[in-house]
C-alpha cells in the first residue's frame, strides 16, 4: 500500500512535539517518523508540502494511480477551501484528514472545517500521533472495501 501525505501552509515551519520524546522536532524530523510508523504497517509513503492552494489541488489530482491514499493536514486551507474540497472529491483516493491541534474552541472562523466535507476520517488535536492513527484508519478501510466514497466527517 501507498499513501501520500500531504501538508499545507506554514507546517513546514511549525516546530512538533512527539509522545514520549522530550523537546521539540522540526517538519523534516516528522516526515522521518510519518515514514517510520509507515513501514511498520508496511504502507509507504510520499511526501507534500506547500504554502500554494493550487499546488496542493494539483498534488491531489495526481493522486489517482501512484497512491492507495491521501493523509491531509491543510493548515488554514481547511477553513475555506472549497477548491481543495473539491480535488478531493473527484480525485478518486480515499482522504483522511489530520490536525495536530484541535480547532474546536479556537477563533469562531475555524469552526467550519470546510476540507473535511472530502475527506473519510479526521484526527484533530493528537498531535503528531495523528498522522499515524489517519494511516492506520486508511490502511483498515482500504483493507475493508477499497472505496473513496467521500462524507461528512464532523
Ligand atoms: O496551520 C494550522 C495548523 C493546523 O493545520 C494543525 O495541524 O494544527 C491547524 C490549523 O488551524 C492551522 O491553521
Amino acid at each position: 500500500m501507498k499513501f501520500l501525505v500531504i501538508n499545507g501552509p506554514n507546517l513546514n515551519l511549525t516546530q512538533f512535539t512527539e509522545p514520549g520524546m522530550e523537546g521539540q522536532i522540526d517538519f523534516n524530523t516528522l516526515l522521518d517518523y510519518i515514514e517510520a510508523g509507515c513501514a511498520q504497517m508496511d504502507v509507504q509513503v510520499d511526501f507534500f508540502q506547500s504554502n500554494h492552494e493550487g499546488d496542493l489541488i494539483d498534488e491531489i489530482q495526481s493522486a489517482a494511480g501512484r497512491a492507495d491514499g491521501i493523509v491531509l493536514n491543510p493548515g488554514g486551507y481547511a477553513y475555506y477551501s472549497v477548491a481543495i474540497l473539491e480535488a478531493l472529491q473527484v480525485c478518486g483516493v480515499p482522504a483522511v484528514e489530520v490536525m495536530l491541534a484541535d480547532p474546536s474552541g479556537k477563533e469562531p472562523f475555524r469552526s467550519v472545517d470546510v476540507v473535511s466535507f472530502g475527506c473519510q476520517g479526521r484526527f484533530a488535536g493528537e498531535g503528531v500521533s495523528g498522522y499515524l492513527h489517519a494511516c492506520a484508519y486508511l490502511v483498515q478501510l482500504l483493507r475493508l472495501d477499497g472505496g473513496a466514497q467521500t462524507h461528512l466527517v464532523q
